[in-house]
C-alpha cells in the first residue's frame, strides 16, 4: 500500500487549472492549423488565424484562452494500492481549484444552486470522477469544461432497431442544432453504450482523448472519420459563418449495454478543448 498526502493533490490541480486554461494541448493547436490550411473562404481564414494568433497570446503571455475558464471536471484514475492519507480527498481536490482559480486569476463561473443560483465565488465544486485502476499511482486530469458548448450537448435512449443510422443521423442532428452557438470549430465527442449516465461520461472522456488518436476499434475508427468528414459538410464554418471546418475533430468511446437500448450521448467543446494531466 502506497500512503499519498491529499496535500499532493491539491497542489497538482492548482497548477492544472492554471495550465490548462492558459494552454492548449498540441494536439488540438495542430488540428486547428491543419484546417486552416484547407479553407479557402476569407473569413474562415481569418477567424482561425485569430483563433491561432489568440492561443499564441495564451501561450506566451499566460492569460486565459477563453473568458468562459468552465467547470473543473477533475478525472482522477486511482490505483488500487493507494491509501490517500492527511485529510479528506474531496476537500483536497476542492482546495487545488479553489486556489487554482483565484491565484490565476480565472473567472469563477460555479452557481451553488442549479435554479436559484448565486456565484458560489470560488468556481468550487469541482466535478469529480473517480476510477479505480490497478497499481500505486495517481493519474489526475483536469478539464476545465465551457457552458456555451456544454449546453449544445445531447443525449438520447435509442432502442436497437435505429441501428448504426440512428446513431449517425443523431449526431448530426446534435452538431446542426449547436449550429454557431458552441462557438465552432468544436470538438464532438460521442459515447455510445452503457446506461443513461455512463453513456454521458463516455462522451465527455471522448473530448479528452488526443485528436491525432483513433478509437481502438477500427469499425468505430473508421465510423470517426466518416462523420467527422460528414459533420464539416455541414458548412457551419468557424464561428457559424460557413466553411469548411465545423469541427476539428470527433471523438467515439463505447461500452457494453443492455440487449434493449443503444444510448448515445454527443457532447460538444468549442476549439478550447482544454485538459491537462498529471501522474503522482
Ligand atoms: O462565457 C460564458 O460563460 C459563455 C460561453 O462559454 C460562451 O460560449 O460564450
Amino acid at each position: 500500500m502506497r500512503e499519498v498526502e491529499v496535500s499532493r493533490l491539491t497542489d497538482v490541480i492548482e497548477k492544472l487549472c492554471i495550465e490548462a486554461n492558459e494552454h492548449l494541448p498540441e494536439d488540438v493547436k495542430c488540428a486547428i492549423k491543419t484546417c486552416r490550411a484547407c479553407e479557402d473562404g476569407e473569413i474562415a481564414k481569418g477567424i482561425l488565424d485569430n483563433i491561432i494568433e489568440n492561443f499564441d497570446i495564451a501561450d506566451n503571455e499566460n492569460v486565459p484562452i477563453c473568458q468562459d475558464t468552465g467547470m473543473a471536471c477533475v478525472f482522477l484514475e486511482i490505483g488500487q494500492d493507494v491509501h490517500f492519507v492527511g485529510g479528506d480527498l474531496t476537500d483536497a481536490i476542492n482546495e487545488g481549484v479553489r486556489r487554482g482559480y483565484t491565484n490565476g486569476y480565472l473567472r469563477k463561473s460555479v452557481v451553488k444552486d442549479p435554479v436559484r443560483r448565486g456565484n458560489t465565488g470560488d468556481n468550487t465544486p469541482a466535478m469529480i470522477y473517480t476510477e479505480i485502476v490497478p497499481g500505486d499511482k495517481v493519474k489526475i486530469t483536469v478539464g476545465p469544461k465551457g457552458f456555451g458548448s456544454e449546453n449544445m450537448s445531447m443525449i438520447r435512449m435509442f432502442k436497437p432497431s435505429a441501428g448504426l443510422q440512428g446513431i449517425k443521423d443523431f449526431i448530426l442532428e446534435v452538431v446542426e442544432t449547436a449550429g454557431p452557438n458552441p462557438c465552432p470549430p468544436m470538438v464532438v465527442g460521442v459515447g455510445i453504450g452503457g446506461t443513461f449516465d455512463k453513456c454521458a461520461l463516455l462522451a465527455k472522456k471522448a473530448l479528452m482523448r488526443p485528436l491525432d488518436s483513433h478509437n481502438s476499434d477500427p469499425f468505430y475508427a473508421d465510423l470517426e472519420d466518416e462523420m467527422l468528414k460528414k459533420v464539416n459538410k455541414l458548412g457551419i464554418g468557424p464561428q457559424g459563418f460557413g466553411g469548411k471546418t465545423t469541427a476539428i475533430g470527433l471523438n467515439i468511446e463505447t461500452m457494453p449495454t443492455h440487449i434493449a437500448g443503444m444510448p448515445c450521448a454527443v457532447n460538444i467543446n468549442c476549439h478550447v478543448t482544454r485538459h491537462k494531466t498529471e501522474v503522482i
